[in-house]
Order: C-alpha cells, then sequence, then structure tokens
C-alpha cells in the first residue's frame, strides 16, 4: 500500500512514533477474518464447516471466532440463515463494553447510525430480557441492507428506523443507552476499503469531525439522566476520538467511564479520559477507537413519554401461528394492514409511540399476512430464532439444495400439495415453501435470492 496520503503517514508517526514502521508493514498484509455467532441459532462449537478453517477465539468476546481464511461467505447457508454475522474483530470489543453496563434489567437502546448492521445485531443478541433495540441508518438504501441483516438475525425486540439524528429530539431521555458508531474519515479501514484511502484529506477530516458534533448535539438530549453513551469510530486521528469525547465532557458534563480489561494490545486512549484504541499491528482486527460516557444525573429537562395513545384490541391469533411462536402472553400480537407482527409485550406502548414521531420501516418479527382469512406465513418467522421447530413441517437439506433455494428455484419435495414447509440447513430456518405436490412453491424473497452461480453451474 505505498500511496497512503503523505500528511496521514506524517499523521500517523505523530500518533507511533517507533512503532509507525510497523504499523505501515501490517497494512500491506490481508485483514484478518473474523465471524460473530448467533447464539441463539448456533453454537460456535456445535458447527463446523469445510469452508471454515482454524477457527481461533476473539478474546474479548466469546461468540466471535477468527478464520484462517476467507470463505467463499456467499455460499454459506448458515449466514443466510443468520447463524453468524461477519465482523472484524476489534469491533466486537463493544460486547466486552456492554457486559460491564448493563445489568440484567431491562433497558431502551438507541444504535444511531446502524447499517449494516455490526454492533445492533451484537446489540439484539447481548441486551437483558425485556429490552428494546432501536436500530437508525438514515441512508435509505443503507437502511434496506440493515433491515435484511436484522430480520435473519432473528429477534423480536428490534425497531428500524430511517430517520436523520435531528428527528430524535422530539425523543427528550428516551433511551438508557446510545450507540453512536459515527460516520468518519474511515483511516482504521484502509487495509480493506480502497475508496477511504481515495477520499482522505484534511478537509474532509475536518468536515467528519464537525458531522460528529452535530450528530452528537442532535442526538444527546434522548438519553436519559445517567444512561450511557458509547461512541466509536473507526479512524485514528484524535479530532474525531479523544476530541469529541473531551468536546462531549465540557458541554454536557458527562463523566467518562472506564472498562477495566485484561488485554495489553488495546492502547489505552490519550489522557485523562478513558478510551479505547485499536492498531492493526497489535490486535487482529482493523482500526478502532470506542469510549463510553454517562450522563450528567442532574441533567433536566421533563422526560418523553410513551403515551398510551389507542386501545388495542386482543388479537386472536390463528392456532396454526400459536402453535409456532414461544409464550404468546409476553409477546403484544399486532394486525397492520392484514401483517400480523409480534413485538414484546412490555415494549408495544412505547414502539406505538415511536411510530408517532419516526419513520419506522419495520418492527417486532412479521409473522404471516392474512388473506381472506388465510394464513401466509412470512420470511422472518422462518428467521425467527424462537420458531417452534417441532410444530413445523420441515425438510433438513443439504448444501446443494440449500443454495438452489436461496436462488429462489424449485426444489423436490414429498409433504402433502398445500402444506407450508420450513426448508433448514444445518437445523436452522432458511425459508418458507408451499409443497405442490412434488415440488415445492419456493416464497424466498426475491431482493434476498443468491444471484451468483453456484459451483458447477452452467451458464
Ligand atoms: C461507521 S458506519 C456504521 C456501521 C455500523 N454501526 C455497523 O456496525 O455495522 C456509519 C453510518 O452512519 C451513517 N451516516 C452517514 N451520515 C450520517 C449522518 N449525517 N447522521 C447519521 N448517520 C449518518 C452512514 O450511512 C453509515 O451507515
Amino acid at each position: 500500500m505505498n500511496n497512503l496520503p503523505s500528511a496521514f503517514t506524517q499523521r500517523m508517526h505523530r500518533l507511533l512514533q517507533t512503532e509507525t514502521d510497523r504499523f505501515l508493514d501490517v497494512l500491506q498484509k490481508a485483514a484478518p477474518v473474523s465471524i460473530r455467532f448467533n447464539t441463539a441459532k448456533l453454537a460456535p462449537a456445535g458447527v463446523r464447516c469445510s469452508a471454515w478453517e482454524g477457527m481461533r477465539p476473539v478474546k474479548w468476546c466469546p461468540e466471535g471466532l477468527y478464520l484462517d481464511k476467507r470463505p467463499l461467505f456467499t455460499l454459506d447457508p448458515y449466514l443466510h440463515g443468520g447463524g453468524y454475522y461477519v465482523q472484524e474483530a476489534s469491533s466486537m470489543f463493544l460486547s466486552y463494553i456492554l457486559k460491564q453496563l448493563l445489568k440484567g434489567e431491562a433497558v431502551r437502546v438507541l444504535d444511531l447510525c446502524a447499517a449494516p448492521g455490526g454492533k445492533s445485531t451484537l446489540l439484539a443478541s447481548q441486551l437483558p430480557d425485556g429490552s428494546l433495540l432501536v436500530s437508525n441508518e438514515v441512508i435509505r438504501s443503507r437502511a434496506v441492507i440493515l433491515k435484511e441483516n436484522l430480520i435473519k438475525w432473528g429477534r423480536d425486540h428490534v425497531v428500524i428506523t430511517q430517520n436523520d439524528p435531528a428527528d430524535f429530539k422530539k425523543l427528550n431521555q428516551a433511551f438508557d443507552l446510545i450507540l453512536v458508531d459515527a460516520p468518519c474519515s474511515g483511516e482504521g479501514m484502509f487495509r480493506k476499503d480502497r475508496e477511504a484511502i481515495e477520499e482522505w484529506s484534511e478537509a474532509n477530516l475536518h468536515l467528519c469531525r464537525e458531522r460528529q458534533k452535530r450528530i452528537i448535539s442532535d442526538i444527546w438530549d434522548s438519553l436519559k439522566p445517567g444512561g450511557y453513551f458509547i461512541y466509536s469510530t473507526c479512524t485514528y486521528n484524535p479530532e474525531e476520538n479523544e476530541r469529541i469525547v473531551e468536546w462531549i465532557q465540557e458541554k454536557w458534563g458527562a463523566e467518562s467511564i472506564k472498562i477495566e480489561h485484561p488485554f495489553p494490545e488495546i492502547t489505552a486512549a490519550e489522557t485523562p479520559l478513558y478510551g479505547y484504541r485499536f492498531y492493526p499491528h497489535k490486535v487482529e482486527g482493523e482500526g478502532f477507537f470506542i469510549s463510553v460516557l454517562r450522563k450528567n444525573e442532574a441533567s433536566g429537562g421533563g422526560g418523553w413519554k410513551a403515551k398510551k395513545t389507542r386501545l388495542s384490541s386482543p388479537l386472536r391469533l390463528p392456532e396454526e401461528l400459536t402453535a409456532l411462536l414461544p409464550d404468546v402472553a409476553t409477546l403484544a400480537i399486532r394486525n397492520e394492514d392484514s401483517r400480523i407482527l409480534i413485538l414484546p409485550a412490555s415494549q408495544d406502548d412505547f414502539v406505538y409511540a415511536l411510530q408517532q414521531s419516526l419513520r419506522v420501516i419495520y418492527k417486532g418479527c412479521e409473522v404471516a399476512e392474512l388473506i381472506h382469512q388465510k394464513v401466509k406465513r412470512l420470511p422472518p418467522l422462518a428467521l425467527y430464532a424462537r420458531l417452534n421447530l417441532s410444530n413445523c413441517l420441515r425438510d433438513e437439506v443439504d448444501l446443494e439444495t440449500a443454495l438452489r433455494f436461496l436462488k429462489k428455484e424449485e426444489i423436490p419435495v414429498s409433504a402433502k400439495a398445500g402444506e407450508w414447509i420450513l426448508i433448514t440447513y444445518g437445523g436452522i430456518g432458511l425459508g418458507w415453501g408451499k409443497s405442490l405436490g412434488n415440488r415445492l412453491n419456493n416464497y424466498y424473497p426475491k431482493e434476498w435470492r443468491i444471484r451468483m452461480e453456484l459451483p458447477g453451474e452452467k451458464i
């Protein structure tokens, strides 16, 4: 990587001094590959895929594993089934932080800059029972990808919004924890993303810093007094990292929180604040910065209340669906435009109120559509981590058939015509089909289908 901007290498020299050559050397090497398991569906130890070699643990995240080689992820049905997420390992330190911050009580969390969903899937897995995650992405095309990734992750306590940070101003003190994984100059991604190198300039870095301040100013009031604010970037320069954290401290008197950890390869941020720097010559991962602040308890102002603005008439679920869901007493069941969806009952009013202020593009888990009193099962139900598999008619398929299903091709089945069949691979649901007697009407969403040719397939 000889074409790094000289202003960038000079900056890195100021930061790293004698370590600079080691840092620049490692940028010439291939980036490590790591995945994080969705343990609600797959356990790291319980699964082996021939394409995955040399799995080694990520020290700060028990669900994270390094692979020795980058497999062709598109051709792995476990990925499409939401069994794991491909995420670089430094970012997984968020998991370690959450373990120290969350005390088992239900919380409302906002992931403000969430696409494509790396940190949101991690949060969705780690939040205590009864919690709610609002996962937001301002850019519409990226919000579509976020929605796909979160539906595949298969939880019911997530709401996806597509809003500008300023739209959250109405939600005063609504969240216990806010994560801003900010858009940044991306210096930590240079090894993986050549565009980030081309876009880098001192001017762009300053634009990023101003945008970060704007985003944080827009969202700060939405955090409850005493709530946690997690700020992260994938860049090295202190202007977008320590200086931003200092600015938050000065502007709102927030407290910098120390995260105790035993990993000497993680570099401490510039004092006096607490922050965690990840350099690729020291950790097996990409460049990353993360810091936690706690909002002053005394921050005034009345909190936003989720008003009960409607009388929800309890929906009687068709029996065929009750049999597929976990304890329905814990769920709010809504029927919106003939779509039946489920949410945690304890968050129903809050979600309803969110809908009055924000552009909600998906919520909970959409399980079915009612068409002339007939149930049409929807794809998110097949991917729902708590789907009662024992009450599903299932077809556990081999790799080739799974990939044909994911390409939305017809596959052979032997069930009675008209039966709904869950296609599973390695025990995890991929999608629904309806038997036509000897073959399957494939209900896999067109927009998610694998478009690449399968090995051995003729053109
Ligand atoms: C670093 S990425 C987020 C990565 C994500 N948290 C993850 O772990 O997969 C930053 C995100 O902020 C979004 N973004 C860009 N401009 C923004 C703005 N002005 N306000 C809020 N978000 C913005 C980008 O579209 C991008 O998806």
